[in-house]
């Protein structure tokens, strides 16, 4: 019997492809170096024309081929016209024709929420792309730390950048894409740059390769620009071998799945449900497990709070030794929803 694919996996399909177009206009903006930043609730929570452009190019383009889904976006932008050259129609043919697991198969368009962050890791995006333009670098140094640091520093900081489509039913991340603009920039100038990773709860998720971190070493990866004295104490009561700081919830989520990190450890409100929605997915489809920093399941159901006020714990295995070991202090000053 053949049957027409079922909603969520066409949903997927052109979820997969958007988020390829809104990664190229991350690395478009990026190139013209007018980034149009603007500070939302202060210099470590900003927009750039990026972000406006990705999440218009997202909205718009699952809007108009699926009118009844919820789509709930990041940033707050006019309701206006968008150029038609923003507008992606594409779908990934391999998940079209990937079986859907049976218990999302007759899932309705209205039942399904999508949480979209057009550029995670904004702060990140916008100090790399500074330092790509900064004129000779060698030869005129900036003033303090950064004069010392080389290049690849700098770029390696536009690696922690993200787009981020999560899809939700029933208050849980089910699905989710994460493209990753500038993959591959080690390899220099006429690269062809990106990757696209996709995962569904019940099917798996594709586009890397699943590595398991080594079992006997703890590696505590952490937020690089929203630290705090909760965040650090919480990342040492851990006990870590070593910890590594970086940008972006998504990119700390490849991280986990590609065995780079043990554990994401964030002790502190600011991450909201965009950021989490896709990676969630994508990592409970390998196996993993995202929750707040008691060890309760965030919900994803259209109406509920954006902020994830009880901070983020993400792990691909061991999820209670880390669980086992967030202080007493840390729990207070994070209460569960
Ligand atoms: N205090 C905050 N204010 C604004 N955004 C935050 C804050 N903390 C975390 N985020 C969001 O969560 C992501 C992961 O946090 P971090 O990079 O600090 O580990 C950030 O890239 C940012 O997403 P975005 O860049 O999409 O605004
Ligand atoms: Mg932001
Ligand atoms: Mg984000
Ligand atoms: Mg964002």
């Amino acid at each position: 019997m053949s049957s027409s694919p079922a909603v969520v996996m066409r949903l997927l399909a052109s979820a997969y492809t958007v988020a390829g177009k809104a990664g190229a206009i991350v690395r478009k903006v990026l190139h013209t170096g007018e980034l149009g930043i603007v500070e939302k609730t202060g210099a470590n929570d900003l927009q750039t024309l990026a972000d406006r452009l990705a999440q218009q190019s997202i909205c718009t383009s699952l809007a108009q081929q699926f009118p009844k889904i919820t789509i709930i976006g990041e940033e707050e932008l006019p309701s206006e016209e968008i150029s038609n050259d923003l507008i992606e129609n594409g779908h990934l043919e391999e998940i079209l024709h990937t079986t859907c697991p049976k218990e999302y198969r007759e899932l309705k368009e209205e039942e399904l929420v999508v949480w979209v962050d057009p550029l995670d890791g904004t702060k990140e995006y916008t100090e790399g792309s500074r330092h790509l333009r900064a004129p000779s670098r060698a030869q005129t140094p900036h003033k303090g730390s950064d004069a010392a640091q080389p290049l690849c520093t700098f770029l390696s900081l536009l690696d922690n950048v993200t787009v981020l489509i999560g899809i939700a039913h029933g208050g849980k991340a089910i699905a989710g894409v994460i493209n990753q603009p500038f993959y591959n920039y080690q390899l220099g100038a006429g690269a062809d740059l990106g990757r696209t990773i996709w995962g569904m709860s019940g099917l798996g998720a594709f586009g890397f390769q699943l590595q398991e971190a080594p079992g006997d070493r703890r590696v505590i990866t952490t937020t690089r620009s929203h630290s705090s004295k909760v965040v650090t104490d919480c990342v040492e009561a851990m006990e870590p071998h070593e910890v590594i700081r970086v940008g972006g919830a998504g990119n700390k989520v490849i991280q986990l799945v590609e065995g780079r990190a043990s554990a994401y450890v964030f002790a502190s409100p600011g991450c909201k449900k965009w950021d989490t929605c896709a990676p969630e997915a994508i990592l409970t489809a390998v196996g993993g497990k995202l929750t707040d920093m008691h060890g309760n399941a965030y919900r994803y159901d259209a109406n509920v709070k954006h902020m994830n006020s009880a901070g983020v714990l993400a792990t691909l295995r061991n999820h209670e030794y880390y669980i086992s070991r967030v202080p007493q202090s840390v729990l207070q000053a994070l209460k569960s929803d």
